[in-house]
């Protein structure tokens, strides 16, 4: 269980500011269920869980953001009932007394394609594209990732981001089930159809943030729904070209913490450039009467997460 007391608090210094995070809700208006690996999973449930997490944010009142780290709504969600649901979902974050910015999962898209998506969870996007950036404070700039830029989910059939995603997947999976990991070994785990990678054109604009974020003397925190570092969750939740995305982080200083969800038990790691990779723990297989969401106060020289029930309390110190 997560506890209160995080380091920086325990200091008295005052975060430059703070925000919510949450992962990973899965809601459905559908009796309990298992993930395909047997974990229970609570799909009504966890929507009390964002509830309660929104009540807990709004109280704290000094929360300048909230981040919603994508899968807002299960697969298994009836498909005429989709559009409803995500909806519903959004309207609980629209209850927080403050912007609330949400990525995309492989859920999400199982149920909307991007161009219904995108508008509901306010993200402008003139192509279909997830990814963009914002600065909170001038010492900090969040770049969240489209992790499902390649993708074999959410793009129309014929799109040349399918094809691609198709094609790869083919050459990297020899298994007929693409969702399969069978045979695959060690990082080649990741080669799964619920996974996705960042595209040429998301690498180049990646690369001329952080190049920015540099000039301005910023503190970079990267999100993306799909993890980036094989250290903190499993090969099998892990981006497609994680270690191309990585080679473009690790040119630069500027990047501190990656933050993410989609491997449902979460995790935490510390590369060899000294980035923090904190992959935050699930509300949908949080047993009832259980939390899984916090907030993050942010310092000149850390990130400390204050969890809440299942979601682990983590400072992540970095050099300034
Ligand atoms: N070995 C597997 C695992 C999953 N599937 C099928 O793939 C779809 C997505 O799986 P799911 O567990 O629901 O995906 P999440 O995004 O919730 O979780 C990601 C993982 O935790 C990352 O490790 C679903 O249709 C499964 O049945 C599969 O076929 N084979």
């Amino acid at each position: 269980m997560g506890s209160a007391n995080g380091l920086a608090s325990m200091q008295g210094k005052q975060p430059l500011f703070s925000f919510g995070v949450i992962s990973d809700v899965q809601y459905a208006d559908i009796p309990d269920g298992r993930s395909f690996i047997g974990v229970p999973r609570y799909y009504r449930h966890s929507l009390l869980i964002l509830q309660n997490a929104v009540q807990r944010w709004n109280n704290h009142q000094k929360l300048k953001f909230v981040m919603n780290f994508g899968d807002i709504v299960d697969g298994f969600c009836p498909k005429d009932q989709s559009l409803e649901a995500v909806k519903k979902v959004v309207n609980e974050f629209e209850k927080f007394n403050g912007p609330a910015y949400h990525m995309i999962g492989n859920h999400c898209l199982y149920n909307l394609p991007r161009h219904m998506l995108l508008p509901l969870l306010k993200i402008s996007s003139v192509d279909g594209r997830a990814y963009y950036d914002f600065s909170p404070t001038p010492e900090y700039r969040f770049v969240v990732l489209d992790g499902y830029d390649i993708s074999a989910i959410g793009w129309p059939h014929n799109h040349p981001n399918t094809l691609e995603a198709l094609k790869f997947l083919g050459e990297k999976n020899p298994n007929t089930e693409k969702n399969s990991p069978a045979g695959l070994v060690g990082l080649e785990r990741r080669f799964l159809m619920f996974n996705g990678a960042v595209g040429k054109e998301q690498i180049k604009w990646l690369d001329a943030v952080l190049q920015d974020a540099t000039k301005l003397n910023q503190k970079v925190v990267v999100c993306c729904h799909v993890p980036l570092d094989p250290g903190s969750a499993s090969p099998e939740a892990l981006l497609w070209n994680c270690n191309e995305v990585m080679d473009v982080i690790h040119r630069y200083n500027c990047v501190k913490v990656c933050l993410a969800g989609h491997d449902h038990q979460g995790g935490h790691s510390i590369d060899t450039h000294g980035i923090h990779h904190r992959v935050l723990e699930a509300a949908l297989e949080c047993p009832p009467g259980t939390d899984a969401f916090g907030h993050i106060d942010a310092y000149d020289d850390r990130l400390s997460l204050v969890g809440t029930g299942w979601m682990q309390s983590t400072d992540m110190c970095f050099t300034p």
